[in-house]
Order: structure tokens, then sequence, then C-alpha cells
């Protein structure tokens, strides 16, 4: 269960942990970086979508609700792996943070990952509603090798066929983290989970390997979306 930001004027808000706009490698200067690319891939518009990075013991979350491609290192929060305490949160706005929270909790709680990934992309929204059961399949694409099993595993082959799980949507995103966790622990070797009618949710070891699966999977559900309306199979070598 995690809470909104303390109250108590005098619980520790250690603004430190997003002073480092300059080191490239830190989460508080990855998460602005990356929102501004994934915004201009159509990922993270109109508010929705985003990212979360894990550095050691803490996990750093973008506010919810606002413009993801403007967010500066002041506007993030940052928690506690075990206990989801708050170790860092805005002042100069209130802002609360990101409604995915306990989705990008499931990808470090289950898969020991170092990021993970929220995205509205369109590819993603028209594969959930062209393959209506609970599974996506390709096969025999080479992008498939920038897919790694469960996202934290060893690479995939362009001999395997990737199966992504597809979930119901709900109303409020944080009711989504029961359905991806069953998902997650059903198919321990997808590095994804769709979300109908909404996009995806997948992860890495670390924000830079996140960022390549994600474009990977991107990839593919693009080009399987384009298969599927050119009336080809997606699985197989049919033509
Ligand atoms: C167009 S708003 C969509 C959001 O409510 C939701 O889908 C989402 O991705 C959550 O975004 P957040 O702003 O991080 O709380
Ligand atoms: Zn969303």
């Amino acid at each position: 269960m995690i809470l909104a930001p303390p109250t108590d004027p005098n619980h520790p808000n250690d603004h430190t942990l997003v002073e480092h706009h300059d080191d490239p490698t830190h989460p508080a200067y990855l998460i602005p970086e990356l929102c501004r690319g994934f915004y201009t891939l159509g990922w993270v518009t109109g508010t929705g979508g985003g990212i979360s990075i894990r550095k050691g013991e803490n996990v750093y979350l973008a506010p919810s609700g606002v413009q993801k491609e403007k967010i500066e290192p002041r506007d993030l929060f940052v928690l506690t792996l075990k206990e989801r305490d708050f170790l860092r949160w805005p002042v100069h706005k209130p802002l609360k943070q990101s409604a995915c929270t306990p989705l990008f909790y499931n990808a470090y709680d289950l898969r020991n990952a170092g990021a993970c990934i929220h995205t509205h992309s369109q590819h993603a929204v028209m594969a959930t509603l062209l393959w209506p059961g609970s599974e996506f399949r390709i096969s025999h694409q080479e992008m498939i090798k920038g897919m790694r099993r469960g996202g934290t595993g060893t690479a995939m082959s362009y001999l395997d066929t990737l199966v992504i799980p597809i979930i119901e949507n709900t109303p409020d995103e944080e009711d989504l983290r029961e359905g991806l966790e069953e998902a997650m622990r059903k198919y321990p070797d997808a590095p994804a989970v769709l979300v109908r009618r909404h996009g995806t949710y997948s992860w890495g070891p670390d924000a830079e390997r996140a960022k390549g699966q994600a474009e990977c999977l991107d990839y593919l559900l693009e080009v399987a979306v384009k298969m599927k309306l050119a009336g080809m199979e997606t699985v197989g070598l049919q033509q």
C-alpha cells in the first residue's frame, strides 16, 4: 500500500537525492531525459505513461498527471524499495507520485528490475485490439533478439517466439496491479505485459536495457499490426 507524501513537517525529506542534474547516469537526470524522448515517440503524450528507475534500494518516480516531457529533477519522488517509505518528495508544488507506482513495484519485486517503462503506444493499443485473446505472439523477427527472458534474464533468440500476456484495462491505473502481477507470475519468461486499449508495461535490468527492450517491443508490435492488417500470420514463416 502506497500512501501520499508525508505531511509531518519534521519528516526528513532528502533533496540531495535529486541533486545530480549533470550526471547522465543518475535517475534524477535520466527520468526527465527519457520522458522527453518517449514523448517524441508518442509513448507518454497527454500526461500518461512514464518510467521509474531503481538505484540500489531507492526507487525514483515521476509525478502523476503532469506533462511528462517537462519533468525536472526537482519534481521527482524517491521511495525505499522494501518499505516504500518516502525519502524525498517535491515541495515547490503539490504533486503526487505516479499512479503507476504499484505497477512499477511489481517489476522490482517480481523481476528484480532496475527500471520499468509504461507506454501509451498506439502500436500496443492496436495490437491488443487485433489480438482479442489473452496473448500476443510473434516469431521470426530479428528484433526478438533485443528482448530478454522475463525482461531481466538471458537474451532471446531469433528462433524464439515472443509471447506477451494481455490483461484487461481498469478505470483506475492502480487497479491494474493485481492483473499485472497475475500475468507476470503466469508468464515468467514474458519481458512485458500489454494492457488492452491502454499500452505496455516492460522492464529491464537497468534503464538503458529497459529502454532498448521497450523500443524492440514497440517495433515488433508495429510490425505485427501491419502484418495482421495485411492478412499475414505473425507466427511462422507464412508470407
Ligand atoms: C491520459 S492520463 C492516463 C493516466 O491516467 C494513466 O494511464 C497513466 O499512465 C498514469 O499516469 P500518471 O500521470 O503517471 O499517474
Ligand atoms: Zn497509463
